[in-house]
């Protein structure tokens, strides 16, 4: 553009493009014409009568020569530089007589010659003279002036508390380890300080779409950023963004390390005023995202540090962020990180009041879609009528994602076979037959196909993502900001800080739950295809995202959600930390999660608006949860195993607060009583009831297996061969063996379910009554032991009741049919008449048609075809047909094996 016969609007818009505000740009074709040249000369020179942003370009170019460079910008991209030069002049307050040597922005301010340089050139020219910026002088009202930023850039009114305490610290040359509820507001924390110094910040991120949010983001609100990695399409970003032209730099950890020293230079002639470590729970091999690159970033100290930077008066601080990092985690931190001993710990609750949580029992299987997704799909389609919705006229970009994600389940072909999809059916069950088999041999490695990666979603999910997005940008220059900005302090309030009064609380939990976005986790990829094709039979907008789907279609899938275009979408991890789109409503888990760090983070996407959001979780109580496989060491499958059972814990337990448990978990004592709205608070504990018998005969059982055990060893006193040792350990008692054996021994328990015991176990365990008899880690007591407290707990006589709350595999196996674990236990159960009313009742019940048919229509699944093809086959619905079908399972297992 020659600047010259353009109309009014078209200059005004290239002002405001370029940063300067609009009242100034349109002062500036009032006066000057509608000329841009004209225009930028007369706001460069000083003409306009409110010259704030503008004039900072002005003031800081105390020469015209400034223009050209300027004006040599290319239109549909202006530089960083003239947007960063406004931002940081906002604080570089007018009352300030003179730049001191460590004013900021000192690279917009100077240019020595006439000549038009490459903006880039001039700018590193410039700045290589200038003196180290070294220290935060932005005067000790920053608390003003960083508030007064965000009411501008971000329309918030003020700074939250811990915000506050944050930047205190880093303002104090402190590094910070900030814990704060997902949707706090971390982010803000290392933000503003780059728009107050106007120094670089470098935030190391774990996933592109999240710094790619993030920067996106910022852009709208007048910040510029960029983000760094193989997954940056531009390759002229990392340049510019090592002169100084952003900001704020996002980069993932592997790229920080690669540029230890262009960053060093960059700290020397713009400066660094902090690095933040995001999601910085990655760090910790005790955390649920662990990423091996994270725990090099101690790289940082040590290359940012005074003493290694002649002109730093101070290290350069680090901020680490997170939402979800247990006592052990954060404390893993700080060690790996190198972070200083002053390191301020900014810790608020954890505790999200506008999130209602719920466990609910589903097979999680296809079978179980219709009723588990039922009101949701209700909810969704609303009116609509079943012919309605198949005739539903879905825009032409819906239906190409719907289109795809319904058909992708055949274009991934290659890797979905018939057989897979049969195994999928089977839902948990194969999970948990492979996940033992993986842990009982300690390694993922070989283990064929139902292993690979391919196979299940697991931890590589991120990783690919890490540097593998295709965005069409890489860089985000702050654009001018709009002037309705100020809307959004209404809806994001406070509100996600603790409501103080219970009564402002129960008001929060009485407002009707408003329609919204949905996220549906799932554990595979596989499932991910599943639902979302469900879904979208029924009516519902829904798409699947998964790290194996093409790139560009994560990239649609993610800009339709933001859109509000898709109503569901159904992702495994790969769509989880920092995704942070206000209105979503509901976080459905559909199937266990690996750990609560991950349950928590994801369902920490909702209700980030401060209304009131469902987090509910599907998963089947009658199972102890798999171990998705991944590569681990011996130690890190333990700390999985842990936080699995931590995570089945939560499900299972039917009388402690949810909310409370969560965040007890992340070490917080949590301050209220309950939290009125979880389905613990809402429905109330079950009652209590006293099992001093059950726990008795229970714990009878193992002290007399462990006495005849060491009767049996005595009488090899001198034996230690392998073989009595093999034989010892093939006589540790299991669950089932335990259940058993009270069978044989009492006609009372002979109806009570091996899921009932499996409920009392845990109790028993949660007392110190049991703990576990081999020395490998598991979900659940795999083969349980008496401690001493248990002992005499069992010889106490004093002790006659033992009340506790059942829990929720307890309630489960009260409200369902009988089964029994063996023939021989079916046949004496049909000697009880109470036993033989439920069963026949159950028959009668269960017998339906579709039972025989199989409900998936065409192909019979795996397991139907195992079964014998009599008409008197009874049906896998009911009890028998289960144990008929698991014993089936067993002999032909037998066979093979003998064979
Ligand atoms: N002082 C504030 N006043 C009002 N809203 C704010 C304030 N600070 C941040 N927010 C808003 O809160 C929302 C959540 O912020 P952010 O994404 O930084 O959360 P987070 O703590 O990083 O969460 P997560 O752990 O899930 O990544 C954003 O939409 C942000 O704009
Ligand atoms: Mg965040």
């Amino acid at each position: 553009m020659n600047g010259n016969d353009v109309s009014s609007d078209q200059v005004i818009a290239k002002l405001l493009e370029m940063g300067f505000e609009n009242s100034n740009a349109m002062e500036a074709v009032k006066e000057a014409g509608p000329s841009f040249d004209d225009a930028l000369e007369y706001i460069l020179n000083g003409g306009c009568r409110n010259n704030q942003r503008a004039s900072s370009s002005s003031r800081c170019s105390t020469s015209k020569v400034k223009a050209p460079g300027k004006r040599a910008l290319p239109s549909s991209n202006p530089l960083g530089q003239i947007r960063q030069s406004s931002i940081l002049d906002h604080f570089q307050s007018s009352s300030r007589p003179k730049r001191s040597r460590t004013d900021v922005v000192p690279y917009v301010s100077v240019s020595r010659s006439e000549k038009v340089h490459d903006p880039v050139d001039q700018c590193v020219e410039v700045l290589s003279e200038l003196p180290p910026v070294d220290c935060l002088d932005i005067g000790s009202d920053w608390q003003k002036k960083a508030n007064s930023l965000l009411q501008k850039h971000f329309g918030y009114l003020s700074l939250k508390s811990f915000q506050k305490e944050v930047l205190a610290a880093w303002f104090a040359h402190k590094d910070t380890l900030v814990l704060a509820a997902t949707g706090s507001g971390k982010s803000l924390c290392f933000q503003i300080p780059a728009m107050l110094t106007g120094k670089v910040v470098v935030v190391i991120s774990p996933l592109i779409s999240l710094m790619h949010d993030q920067c996106l983001k910022l852009a709208k609100h007048g910040v510029s950023a960029c983000f760094l990695g193989s997954g940056q399409p531009d390759s002229t970003v990392e340049n510019k963004a090592m002169r100084g032209m952003y900001n704020i730099i996002y980069v993932c950890p592997e790229t920080v390390l690669r540029l230890i020293k262009p960053l060093q230079k960059l700290a020397e002639i713009r400066g660094i005023a902090l690095f933040a470590i995001d999601e910085v729970h990655c760090v910790s091999k005790w955390g649920h995202d662990f990423r091996p690159d994270y725990r090099r970033l101690s790289e940082l100290r040590k290359n940012f540090s005074a003493c290694n930077l002649k002109f730093l008066k101070f290290d350069i601080p680090l901020m680490a962020l997170t939402a979800t990092a247990t006592i052990q985690v954060r404390e893993d931190i700080l060690r790996s990180l190198s972070m200083s001993k002053e390191t301020k710990v900014v810790l608020t609750s954890f505790f999200r009041p506008n999130l209602r949580f719920r466990v609910q029992h589903s097979r999680t299987s296809p079978s179980s879609y219709e009723n588990d997704f039922l009101d949701l799909i209700d909810m969704y389609t609303g009116k609509r009528g079943i012919g309605e919705m198949k005739q539903m006229i879905i825009s032409e970009e819906v239906n190409e994602v719907l289109g795809s994600s319904s058909n992708s389940s055949m274009s991934e072909a290659d890797c979905i076979s018939e057989n897979d999809l049969d195994n999928f059916e089977d839902g948990n069950s194969d999970r948990y037959d492979e996940a033992n088999s993986f842990q009982e041999n300690g390694s993922s490695a070989s283990k064929g196909r139902e292993l690979s990666v391919e196979y299940l979603e697991n931890d590589l999910d991120i990783f690919q993502s890490v540097n593998d997005w295709d965005v069409s940008c890489g860089e985000f220059c702050g654009q001018p900001l709009c002037e309705d900005l100020n809307t959004r302090k209404e809806t994001t309030s406070e509100v996600l800080d603790l409501p103080s009064q219970s009564e402002e609380r129960r008001r929060l939990l009485q407002e009707p739950l408003e329609k919204g976005s949905t996220i549906i986790y799932v554990p595979t990829r596989k499932q991910t295809l599943k639902i979302a094709s469900y879904l979208c039979k029924c009516g519902v907008k829904a798409a699947a995202y998964h790290a194996g789907l093409p790139k560009s279609r994560l990239r649609q899938v993610h800009k339709m959600f933001h859109e509000n275009t898709l109503e569901v979408v159904v992702a495994t991890i790969a769509f989880g930390m920092g995704i942070d789109k206000l209105n979503v409503r509901r976080i459905i888990h559909y199937g266990w999660p690996q750990s609560l760090e991950a349950y928590y983070q994801e369902a920490g996407r909702a209700g980030r608006d401060g209304k009131l959001a469902d987090c509910i979780l599907f998963a089947n109580l009658t199972r102890a949860p798999s171990l998705l496989p991944s590569r681990r060491s011996e130690e890190q499958t333990k700390q999985a195993y842990k936080m699995l059972s931590d995570c089945f814990r939560y499900g299972m337990t039917s009388s402690s607060c949810r909310a409370k448990k969560l965040v007890e978990y992340f070490g917080e004592d949590f301050s209220y009583e309950k939290c009125l709205s979880c389905d613990v608070c809402v429905n109330g504990p079950p009652e209590m009831q006293n099992l001093r018998k059950e726990a008795d005969v229970f714990m009878q059982v193992i002290a007399a297996h462990d006495r005849q055990s060491r009767n049996r060893n005595d009488s090899y006193d001198d034996a230690t061969s392998t073989d009595i040792r093999r034989e010892s350990y093939m006589g540790r008692l299991n669950l089932r063996m335990i259940v058993s054996k009270i069978r044989e021994q009492s006609q009372q328990f002979m109806a009570t379910e091996l899921l009932w015991w499996q409920g009392l176990l845990r109790i028993m365990e949660g007392k110190g009554f049991l703990r576990e008899g081999d020395d490998k880690t598991h979900v659940q007591l795999k083969f349980p032991k008496l401690t001493e407290l248990g002992l005499e707990f069992l010889q106490s006589e004093k002790e006659k009741n033992f009340y506790v709350q059942p829990e929720a595999d307890m309630l489960l196996s009260a409200s369902m049919p009988k089964s029994f674990s063996t023939f021989s236990e079916w046949g004496k159960g049909w000697a009880d008449p109470e036993i033989r009313r439920q069963r026949l009742e159950s028959f009668r019940h269960n017998r339906k048609p579709q039972d025989f048919a199989g409900k998936r229509g065409k192909r019979k699944s795996r397991k139907q075809r195992r079964r014998k093809p009599s008409g008197n086959s009874p049906s896998l619905g009911t009890v028998r047909g289960r144990i008929e079908a698991r014993l089936s399972k067993q002999s032909i297992r037998t066979r093979s094996s003998n064979h």
